[in-house]
């Protein structure tokens, strides 16, 4: 086959996957030369509508979310990790509503009754994984399709075509669906399931040599991702020019450096707008939306701070702006507003008053080999919640909605990550809040959990308690190296080992070990350090402003369990481990 684009040549050699089942994708991207591995994504298509502001957006994030959804199984399930990932979702769209693939025929006949006669548009959400960058590059395409008047007895014999079943919408435009339509605007592959044209022109950008960037200027409208693919500022890639044997592979490691650099002020854009409200003023606004102006006033701060600010933030994905006016994204609608059900706040101000404080200090953190606490804070931190420090209400505070934030986002995967359903009653080991505790509650109907800390911890979690808690969730108030452990099945130990130097897990275990019978199961839910502790970052970033605790691969906590009598059952991501 001739190449025509040669911007598909470019991924020669490279492990290209399609994160989709449908045949219509396949076929348009075989079409054009490009060899890829099919491995359809297991996420299911279940996000909230109404968390979405716009169509467009709810059908990038399904893409993002199918892509890397098969990014990160491949390396354990296939054993490879791919170069590309690329996702797609399609969504057909009347008068706002959102139409995916038709239940049964009732629903295709309701659909298709809907588009009749009438305009309407079509969304493609597409997300590129690029895996070792870790990078995602969204967009989507639209195209409006304008159906003729269709009669009910054309309609179902359609429907018991059996074609519109798997089609968003419940039609296909490129089969006898194309009889229905009377015009179309746009992209017509983007109505098949994949809108090329964009496609390759994202690809340009990402792989072309950094010259042939100025095409940028012809980009298309509908790009939703600030952040990527325009991987340089415009000042860095005409530097690159001059230098004509620059390869794509030195812009590449460039671009990484760059990011490097500026990492640290991409995180202080998000907890300073955090800790200044941004994201709950624009959300309590009555439309949604505020200009700088507005913001600026109820923030209480400097009208060119504020645009400032805003304006980093629509850089980063974090808002977004139409005209003049400022809206909160997506993603931060998810994570980012103080009463959210999975809001990171908590964690992100305990990143901006306590982390980010340790890291100003990480040379001399280095040199030493201590945490830098007693610099940052004029307090040493050997014990946290018993230094003097911590003994401050707000500080205990801010480090247990830390705790609680990251518990309500990871506690549903830890707590479904295994089959519990024969244990009866669990204890969850410096549990702070109860989060962890009420996901166990939540997930497995027939089992009571067991809270498990301090007693000061315990006195303070009356503040998160949900309003309809569940009361086989019990608090039970302790230290977990001196005091006698609760009595349970299953020992729930989540961000708990790291804390801690191999001597103080080889006590708490040995008393776990005690305090539980044969067949009981402790459940560890930590970052697992790869093997060879190349990675993940996450894990070896956290390292470095630790006291004296230390991250481990899953193997070094199998052996830690091992000589405790635990024989490891599963190891992967989450893994819980089973007495013998
Ligand atoms: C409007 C229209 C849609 N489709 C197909 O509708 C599915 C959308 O569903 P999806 O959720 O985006 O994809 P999927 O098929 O479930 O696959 P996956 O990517 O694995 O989720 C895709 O197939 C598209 O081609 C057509 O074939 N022709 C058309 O005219």
């Amino acid at each position: 086959m001739v190449l025509m684009n040669p911007v598909i040549s470019k991924l020669t050699g490279k492990l290209v996957v399609l994160a989709s089942a449908s045949p219509r994708r396949l076929e348009i991207l075989t079409n054009v030369g490009l060899r890829f591995e099919v491995v359809p994504s297991w996420f299911k298509e279940t996000l909230d509508k109404r968390l979405f502001k716009t169509p467009h957006e709810y059908a990038v994030e399904t893409a993002k979310q199918k892509a890397l959804e098969v990014a990160k199984r491949m390396p354990f399930k296939h054993l490879k990790t791919p170069d590309i990932v690329i996702g797609a979702d399609t969504v057909v769209v009347m008068d706002g509503l959102i139409l995916e693939k038709p239940v049964d025929k009732q629903d295709a006949y309701r659909m298709l009754s809907r588009l009749s006669g009438k305009e309407h548009s079509v969304f493609t959400g597409v997300a590129i994984i690029l895996c070792h960058e870790k990078e995602v590059i969204d967009f989507y395409e639209e195209t409006k399709v304008k159906f003729a008047d269709l009669s009910d007895d054309l309609l179902w014999e359609y429907i018991n075509s059996g074609e519109p079943m798997d089609k968003a919408g419940g039609y296909g435009i490129q089969a006898l669906g194309g009889m229905l339509v009377e015009y179309v605007h746009g992209d017509f592959l983007n109505v098949v399931g994949f809108p090329l044209n964009q496609f390759c022109k994202k690809l340009g950008l990402i792989f072309s040599p950094p010259g042939s960037l100025t095409h940028n200027s012809d980009e298309p409208q509908g790009t939703s991702d600030p952040a990527a693919p325009d991987l340089t500022s415009r000042g860095t890639m005409q530097m690159q020019n001059v230098r004509e044997n620059e390869t794509e592979d030195g812009k590449e490691k460039l671009s990484k450096m760059i990011e490097l650099m500026d990492g640290f002020k991409a995180s202080k854009v998000l907890f300073t707008a955090s800790k200044l409200h941004v994201f709950d003023v624009l959300r309590s606004s009555k439309t949604g939306e505020l200009q700088a102006e507005d913001v600026a006033q109820e923030i209480k701060a400097s009208m060119k701070g504020t645009e400032r600010l805003l304006e980093a933030c629509v850089s980063l994905g974090l808002l977004q702006r139409t005209g003049k006016e400022y809206a909160n994204t997506a993603m931060s609608r998810h994570f980012l507003l103080s009463d959210g059900p999975l809001s990171l706040q908590g964690y992100i101000q305990h990143c901006n008053e306590l982390v980010w404080p340790l890291f100003t200090h990480l040379e001399t953190a280095v040199r030493e080999g201590t945490n830098q606490h007693e610099k940052a804070f004029g307090k040493s931190s050997d014990n946290l919640f018993q230094d003097a420090y911590y003994s401050r209400h707000e500080v205990k505070l801010r480090f247990m909605k830390a705790m609680h934030s990251i518990a309500k986002v990871s506690g549903r995967d830890v707590a479904t990550a295994f089959d519990l359903s024969k244990y009866k009653t669990a204890c969850d080991l410096g549990g702070c809040t109860g989060a962890m505790a009420y996901e166990f509650a939540k997930a497995h109907p027939g089992l009571s959990v067991t809270m498990f800390d301090l007693p000061e911890v315990i006195e303070m979690s009356g503040h998160f308690r949900p309003h309809d808690a569940d009361d086989r969730v019990s608090f039970v108030a302790g230290d977990f190296f001196k005091d006698e452990l609760p009595k349970a099945d299953v020992y729930i130990l989540a961000r708990i080992l790291h804390d801690w130097s191999d001597e103080k897990v080889h006590i708490l275990l040995s008393k776990i070990a005690k305090a539980c019978n044969p067949g009981c199961c402790v459940l560890v839910s930590e970052i697992f350090l790869d093997e060879d502790r190349k990675g993940p970052s996450r894990g070896l970033l956290q390292a470095l402003s630790m006291t004296e605790g230390r991250q481990r691969s899953a193997s070094e906590y199998s052996l830690l369990l091992k000589s405790h009598g635990f024989t490891t059952a599963q190891n992967q991501t989450l893994a819980p481990t089973t007495r013998h």
